[in-house]
């Protein structure tokens, strides 16, 4: 029944092309307290909503929603490789809860994660298995993509779900906010590159390589104004916080994929990850949300961000705390 949530900005450029010393001690600090209170509220259940980036999901069967039901994760860049601990029986009963919630999603005894998932579990749990898990993918990269609004609701279904639960859940949103990395199309694409977004699972290790150093060297190139990969949108990224934030969710009901591709790069689609997980909390009632940290940071091709919530008494509005997002720029 106790839900808590920590939604958290993920690159795979860190530790390849990194911003000043001052600002990767900045997210440092930031996640070293995301994890303590992690540590604090000792979850016996986590539901991490993570995108993947053609690692675990490609086009010959491309769901828009997918809970895994046994999952390891692929290490990708610096990311963890390994199984994730989890809990078959749970995930399983809550896609069957979710499908008679009218949502449509599919399951995967053998789910690949990436960056997207690992990251965030590393970060805010120390380890792919500390706690039992259940992760669900929402595609945010392979058009078509669902609406914002059903992915809102797919977390309102998962969050009701927990509410019947008599466990303490902590419910993890990891995506980037405005950002438009090197992530190839089918739209347009010569063969190889179609053959590998549809069928490119467990590359070879130099494909892997040859992929990596090339969104390093788009990160270099970004960094320094040469790309032309859409720019950070900062302006955009504060306003969708300040939107959840808010517990006023609905809201985002009316941001259309075009518009957000459009506004925010081709990858902001990760935000559904955070829309999900502020769904799945909202379905306990208002809460209480941090704006913990956000920045521009040009080197991870990311507005990267990160916010905690939790819920508060019935009969509260949502309260929002902003302690440090005014310090970064
Ligand atoms: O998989 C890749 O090549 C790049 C992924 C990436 C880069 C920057 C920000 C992100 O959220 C990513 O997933
Ligand atoms: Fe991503």
């Amino acid at each position: 029944m106790p839900i808590h949530l920590e939604c958290l900005s993920h690159t795979p450029l860190h530790g390849y092309v990194d911003p000043a010393p001052h600002v990767v001690a900045e997210v440092e600090c930031v996640t070293q307290a995301a994890r303590a209170r992690v540590e604090a509220f000792d979850p016996e259940l986590v539901i991490v909503f993570a995108p993947d980036h053609y690692n675990g999901f490609f086009y010959d069967v491309m769901p828009p929603f997918c809970i895994g039901v046994e999952a390891s994760a692929v290490g990708d860049f610096k990311s963890l490789a390994g199984p994730l601990n989890v809990d078959a029986g749970l995930a399983l009963a809550l896609a069957a809860d979710v499908l008679a919630d009218e949502i449509d999603v599919s399951v995967s005894y053998r789910m690949q994660v990436d960056h997207g998932c690992a990251q965030a579990l590393e970060l805010l749990t120390g380890g792919l298995d500390r706690y039992p898990t259940i992760p669900v993918f929402i595609n945010s990269v392979a058009p078509p993509l669902a609406t914002c609004r059903r992915a809102r609701l797919l977390g309102q279904a998962i969050g009701r779900f927990v509410a019947r639960l008599d466990k303490r859940v902590l419910v993890i949103g990891s995506g980037g906010i405005s950002h438009e990395p090197p992530v190839p199309e089918i739209e347009g694409a010569n063969d190889e590159v179609a053959e590998r977004l549809i069928a490119g699972r467990n590359p070879s290790a130099e494909s892997r390589a040859a992929r990596q150093a090339r969104t390093v060297a788009a990160a270099l190139a970004f960094t320094s104004g040469t790309s032309p990969l859409h720019p950070l949108n900062p302006e955009w990224d504060r306003a969708f916080l300040d939107r959840l934030a808010s517990g006023e969710l609905s809201a985002v009901d009316g941001m259309t994929n075009d518009a957000i591709s459009r506004d925010a790069g081709k990858s902001a689609h990760e935000i559904r990850t955070w829309i999900a997980a502020f769904g799945a909390l909202a379905a306990h009632g208002p809460y209480r949300a941090s704006l913990d940290y956000y920045r521009a940071i040009p080197e991870w091709i990311a507005g990267f961000a990160a916010m905690h919530a939790s819920p508060v008494a019935q009969g509260t509005r949502a309260v929002v705390d902003h302690p440090v997002a005014a310090a970064a720029a």
